[in-house]
């Protein structure tokens, strides 16, 4: 196999090999995922759209690419950086190598460095933007190429869908806004008997409730929630009017709507195993995570929202409700895909939000009977 190398933007360089597609002169941000199975999901969430992503876990393919896990079709990563990639995968669902699929949507990847001193460079300086090169000539303008590229803004419009779309059921309604979805969160919601129009990110307030939606479900995605201008409105113009549950990206555009703010964190969090305080109840749930910013803890005190959920690790905000209105979110990922499934009583919650307010003053004796079987 050919030589590949990583170059970051303060200069270090990582000599590995070279698998999957051809690399290109895409410069993007370099975070890592510490999960030890499910690099599929990882492969295929959205929210990934733009960065290079380290697997800490040292072996990755061992399982190969099946048809079942995707949590969307286009991988939206710009790299997979790994110790070892396994070229001989061992699963009855497998279907072909990830080298393969990586090559196929065309998506490098790099193996054989070690991913240990990586993770720990980025945990002391903070994420930082990183290329791949396949020798390493003209070092030192790539190096500025590197630091001079600015990090998109525009990846919530490269992965939101088209246009709207309708998964049929026969209870609730939901309108999905698509901001870069995994599919996880639809099934969630398809398991639970929901009708679902999913809608683009830039879809109206107007747009939503002539839809006469029970609820909305925000969804995660990729970027900078500040750079969400559509998404802020929406959810601006919504409030009051219909239940809200929003995941990661949704969580945070909730919170920028509701006068909160949102900032970056040093490294962010990602993996399958962030556990999380249930504020009401003291309960800890191991949960799935992915992101790179985070609601600040200050800003919420001014706000009409409260926290909720807090991360354990480092004590950041990881939920919030609305003090009386139906609303509420979370940044972690109650769909899991992958990862642990503690938090899937949140979408129970939000159907029970929807009916609660859908019936108004109706008894609890009567709303059972209305919902039997839904
Ligand atoms: N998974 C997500 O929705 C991520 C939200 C946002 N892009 C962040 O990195 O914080």
């Amino acid at each position: 196999m050919s030589k590949r190398y990583l170059l970051l933007e303060d200069g270090t360089i990582y000599e590995g090999r070279a698998f999957g597609a051809e690399i290109n002169d895409y410069v993007g941000e370099v975070v890592f995922q510490t999960g030890m199975t499910g690099y599929q999901e990882t492969l295929s969430d959205p929210s990934y759209c733009g960065q290079m992503v380290v697997m800490t876990y040292p072996l990755i393919g061992n399982y190969g690419i099946n048809r079942d896990d995707f949590e969307t079709v286009r991988p939206a990563l710009k790299a997979l950086i790994v110790k070892e990639a396994e070229n001989y995968p061992s699963n009855f669902r497998s279907e072909m190598s990830i080298s393969q699929f990586l090559s196929q949507k065309g998506v490098p990847g790099i193996e054989g460095i070690d991913t240990r001193s990586l993770v720990k460079k980025i945990r002391r300086s903070g994420t930082m933007k990183g290329i791949l090169i396949d020798d390493l000539a003209n070092l030192d303008q790539v190096i500025d190429y590197v630091k001079q590229t600015a990090l998109p803004k525009d990846q919530v419009s490269q992965v939101s869908a088209a246009k709207p779309y309708v998964v049929p059921g026969r209870g609730l309604r939901v309108v999905l806004v698509d901001y870069g979805m995994k599919h996880g969160i639809l099934r969630e919601l398809t398991e639970r008997g929901c009708h679902i129009t999913v809608v683009p990110y830039d879809t109206t307030a107007d747009e939503v409730m002539q839809l006469q939606p029970d609820g909305i479900m925000l969804s995660n995605g990729p970027g900078d929630p500040k750079d969400v201008l559509q998404g802020i409105d929406l959810v601006e113009d919504l409030l009051g009017k219909v239940p809200i549950f929003g995941i990661c990206l949704g969580h945070q555009l909730i919170s920028l709507a509701c006068g909160a703010n949102t900032e970056r964190l040093k490294f962010g969090h990602r993996g399958a195993n962030h556990p999380v305080k249930v504020i009401e109840t003291g309960e800890a749930w191991m949960t799935s995570q992915n992101h790179g910013y985070t609601v600040s803890t200050e800003s919420i005190e001014h706000t009409k929202l409260k926290v909720t959920h807090q991360a354990i690790n480092d004590g950041s905000v990881e939920g919030v409700e609305h003090e009386s209105l139906p609303i509420f979110s979370v940044q972690f990922h109650p769909e899991s895909s992958p990862g642990p499934s503690d938090a899937n009583v949140l979408f129970d919650h939000f159907l029970n939000m929807m009916k609660e307010n859908k019936l108004g003053g109706v008894t609890s004796c009567q709303k059972e009977q209305i919902f039997v079987g839904s």
